[in-house]
């Protein structure tokens, strides 16, 4: 069987780079569940030999959403809480396993838990809402973004 892999973000593919968190090896495993192996680059060290908590934060966010991507829902985030529960060593083989826990109209609620592998002790634990996009909305952010001067 040929490994269904999901796509990099937006700004990775723009830039012909490997993905920046580290999140390349990327697989779909059904239409609700996936996979991926990483390892946390020690320019996201926070503390000694760990991860700063915002590479864990956005490496979920990255996944979680590109994943949605993936089974063809392109979305935004709209809310992303992470439990912290053990400290992430970096340069070391860590696991993601992710899924779309429920939709509800617009709302797809995802769970992603990170893991080293092949240990069964979860390192921290995500949840979040991505809210499908109506067409228009990134004219509608431009938009609001001139009326800002920005
Ligand atoms: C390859 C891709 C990789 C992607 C990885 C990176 C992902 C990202 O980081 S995306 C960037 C960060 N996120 C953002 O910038 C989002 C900014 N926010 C927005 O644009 C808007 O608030 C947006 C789109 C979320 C909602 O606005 P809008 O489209 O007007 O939706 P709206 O009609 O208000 O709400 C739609 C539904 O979502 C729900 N909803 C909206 N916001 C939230 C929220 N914060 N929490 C929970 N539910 C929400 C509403 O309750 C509504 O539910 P229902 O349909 O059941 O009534």
């Amino acid at each position: 069987m040929t490994a269904d892999l999901v796509s990099p973000c937006r700004g990775c593919q723009m830039s012909r780079t490997p993905c920046r968190f580290g999140a390349d090896d990327f697989v779909a495993l059904s239409e609700t569940a996936a996979r991926v192996r990483l390892a946390c680059p020690a320019a996201f060290e926070g503390g000694p030999r760990v991860a700063h908590g915002g590479w864990t934060a956005a490496v979920f966010d990255d996944v979680l959403g590109r994943f949605l991507v993936h089974t063809g829902v392109k979305s935004v985030t709209a809310t992303l809480t992470v439990d912290y529960l053990l400290p992430v060593p970096v340069e070391q083989p860590l696991e993601i396993h992710l899924e779309i826990a429920a939709r509800e109209g617009r709302r797809n609620h995802l769970t992603g838990v990170l893991r080293l592998q092949g240990s069964d002790r979860d390192l921290a634990v995500a949840r979040g809402v991505w809210v499908e996009l109506r067409p228009g909305h990134f004219e509608r952010h431009q938009a609001r973004m001139a009326e800002l001067g920005t």
